[in-house]
């Protein structure tokens, strides 16, 4: 039985529901608002670019369910394509043309990808992407940079981002010493020593879980000569920058092609999804082909491929620029307003992924990132952001997703709204001081 009638129910109510059946109210830490103080508001509902929360207000959302979502909510066609899947079942354990659909679709868009193995999340897909470079190389150590975030599995919570980061977790609780003891951590945008024990280097391409930071010109590039000429294998995590910088990811915007691509997010359209993908010579490792086991009962699951195929045949050349556009309208303005009210910031873009440093200087890497994080400004701004109505994300290391769904209107709102935003925060920080 309801605990909380329903019709009058107010996030504050919700959210002490959810705390006695839910671990901190949440299930994923990000989403507590932890970072930020206060009490998450509890969606009923999302449209387009827009959330409505259980009391009924309405928020310009930036979130996008961390980049899942490209065609904002609710998209009819993807919905369509999900409803049309559901019809005919929601799972079986065997085979389906949809799954084909989908992977056949990542290796149009996704030049070098010869084969797919699907998952059921981003984490999986890196996870997997780790065990097939171990498994090809025969050799045990990976590389990571500092600040990236590649999901949660124990060899790769090493120096992480996102929720990691904005709680000031140590990424060593729970995580055996072994687990990460062949985990080298390398800072974001220098080159690492490789040697012959290195079976893959690891790296979101455009780093997305420590704020947005560019890699600088030639990074990538030079990590694919090093990891060639040592024998190491390169894995571009492509779950947030795949099919959203480009209509080929990121590999396709910098020109860079990875031994492995991991992906998610956007190719499930909404719906729990992974992917793993590569040339035949590496993914006919994997079993059943190869000797490298990976398996999942909901892998390929019909309504997130249905979802996802919807999702990526929406996509072309048109969108991106569009998307493009868009950020480039709301990166220019909120730079504007917010040092029109006396605050340092970094509005930092590659393409329509953008994130905001309240700092001097440009950030380059984790430690500049954190730096600029603790001065404290982000939870006043992002406060007085919400209260206006425009959703960001509850941590100061998460970035914004402004999507296909995303008008010209709704960036001018935001930018209004930022110059109101950016001067209550100053103030109030300032107070706090
Ligand atoms: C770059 C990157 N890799 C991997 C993951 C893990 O994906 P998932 O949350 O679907 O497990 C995420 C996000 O969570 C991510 O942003
Ligand atoms: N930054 C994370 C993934 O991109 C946010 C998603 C989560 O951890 O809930």
């Amino acid at each position: 039985m309801a605990l909380i009638d329903e019709e009058h129910i107010t996030n504050e109510d919700a959210f002490q529901r959810a705390c006695a059946s839910l671990v901190g109210g949440v299930n994923s830490p990000v989403r507590s608002f932890a970072a930020v103080g206060g009490v998450p508001f509890f969606v009923a509902g999302g449209h387009g670019s827009y959330l409505t929360d259980v009391e009924g207000r309405r928020y310009l959302d930036y979130i996008q369910s961390y980049g899942a979502i490209i065609h904002g909510h609710g998209n009819p066609v993807v919905l369509s394509a999900l409803t049309e899947a559901a019809r005919q079942g929601t799972t079986f354990g065997a085979p389906t043309l949809g799954e084909v659909e989908l992977a056949e679709m990542i290796q149009q868009k996704v030049s070098g990808v010869d084969l797919v193995r699907l998952t059921s999340s981003g984490t999986e897909a890196t996870m997997t992407a780790l065990r097939l470079a171990r498994g090809v190389t025969n050799r045990s150590k990976i590389v990571k940079f500092e600040g990236c975030y590649h999901g949660h599995s124990d060899a790769l919570l090493a120096a992480s981002g996102s929720g990691v980061a904005s709680l000031g977790l140590p990424a060593s609780v729970g995580v055996a010493p072994n687990a990460v003891a062949d985990t080298i951590v390398v800072p974001y945008n220098e080159l690492p020593p490789i040697d012959e024990t290195v079976a893959a280097v690891i790296v979101e391409p455009v780093a997305a879980n420590m704020g947005l930071v560019p890699a600088q010109s030639g990074f990538l590039q030079e990590l694919r000569s090093l990891t060639e000429q040592s024998g190491a294998l390169l894995i571009f995590d492509e779950v947030i920058t795949g099919f959203r910088v480009a209509e080929g990811g990121a590999s396709a915007l910098y020109g860079v092609t990875p031994d492995l691509w991991c992906f998610g997010k956007i190719i499930g359209g909404g719906l729990p999804v992974g992917a793993v993908a590569g040339p035949h010579h590496l993914m006919n490792h994997l079993a059943p082909t190869g000797s490298v086991y990976q398996a999942g009962t909901l892998s390929g699951n019909p309504l997130a491929t249905a979802a996802g195929s919807a999702a990526l045949r929406l996509l072309n050349t048109a969108s991106y620029r569009m998307l493009t556009g868009r950020a480039e309208q709301l990166a220019f303005g909120l730079t504007k307003v917010i040092e029109e009210a006396d605050l340092a910031v970094q509005v930092q873009r590659v393409e329509s992924l953008l994130g905001i440093f309240f700092a001097d200087e440009p950030v380059t890497n984790y430690r500049q990132a954190v730096a600029s994080v603790e001065r404290g400004i982000y939870p006043y701004f992002f406060h007085a952001m919400l209260k206006r109505g425009i959703a960001l994300a509850p941590g100061p290391y998460e970035v914004l997703f402004p999507g296909l769904a995303h008008s010209v209107d709704d960036v001018d709102k935001t930018i209004d709204v930022a110059s109101a935003a950016a001067a209550e925060a100053r103030e109030r920080w300032r107070r706090a001081g």
